[in-house]
């Protein structure tokens, strides 16, 4: 099986959590993509969707799907996303896209953030994966340098500006063994939009495809 059957898999498991009438929200990346792709196919009678990014609202919108401004939504039962890391604590590490601000708003609003993925993205713990952080243009270079003195490497990513009209600094090195800690570290830099530790609100729920099948994991059994 490739990885996009096994995401495939993780996106098509994510439809058990939809009901009809429900706001939901819904992440970025290839496998929110075919989360879209196979909302489109089932047309579930959803109140609306919240997007977690530009490209998804589009996206949505490209299938019909009536996409809700989250200024306007009230209560988010569940969200849907995906990730680049996932520790056995269900805390992440996300923004490989880009989006990790957004997606870090919609999460937060939602009462359920299942979290699907290749199980590529399994690890013991966090910190293999770059982290991304979203930095006002502004303070790019003073908060590289409080980057390095936290001990991490940051490298600017290239042409890229986010849906906030921000840059990313991709940081290797960091110690993640207290990924709150650290999380809640650099946001308190000045200049720092948001990062993409997933530490204070994590996932409810993971579903991974993998060659043997689905592996679903709920943070209340954490089995
Ligand atoms: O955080 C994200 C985007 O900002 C994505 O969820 C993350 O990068 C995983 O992407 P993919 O589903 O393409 O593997």
């Amino acid at each position: 099986m490739d990885v996009r059957a096994l995401k495939e898999m993780a996106a098509e498991a994510a439809l058990s959590y939809i009901q009809p009438g429900m706001v939901v929200g819904v992440g970025t990346g290839s496998t929110s993509n075919l989360f879209i792709d196979a909302l489109g196919r089932a047309q579930i009678h959803v109140e609306g969707y919240v997007a977690s990014s530009l490209a998804t609202e589009a996206r949505l919108k490209s299938l019909g799907l009536p996409v809700l401004d989250l200024n306007a939504t009230g209560d988010i039962p569940v969200y849907i996303d995906g990730a680049d890391e996932i520790d056995p604590h269900f805390r992440l590490i996300k923004g490989g896209g880009g989006a990790l601000t957004r997606e870090k708003i919609v999460a937060s609003a939602a009462r359920r953030f299942i979290c699907i993925a290749d199980n590529s993205k399994d690890k013991p713990a966090l910190g293999s994966f770059p982290l991304p952080v979203e930095v006002i243009p502004f303070a790019r270079s003073f908060v590289a340098r409080q980057l390095v003195k936290l001990g991490g490497s940051p490298v600017l990513r290239k042409d890229v500006t986010t849906d906030n009209g921000n840059v990313i600094l991709d940081v290797t090195g960091l110690d993640l063994t207290d990924p709150l800690a650290m999380e809640m570290r650099i946001n308190s830099i000045p200049g720092v939009l948001d990062n993409g530790i997933f530490a204070q609100r994590r996932a409810d729920v993971v579903l991974m495809g993998s060659e043997s099948g689905l592996i679903s994991r709920a943070a209340d059994t954490q089995a």
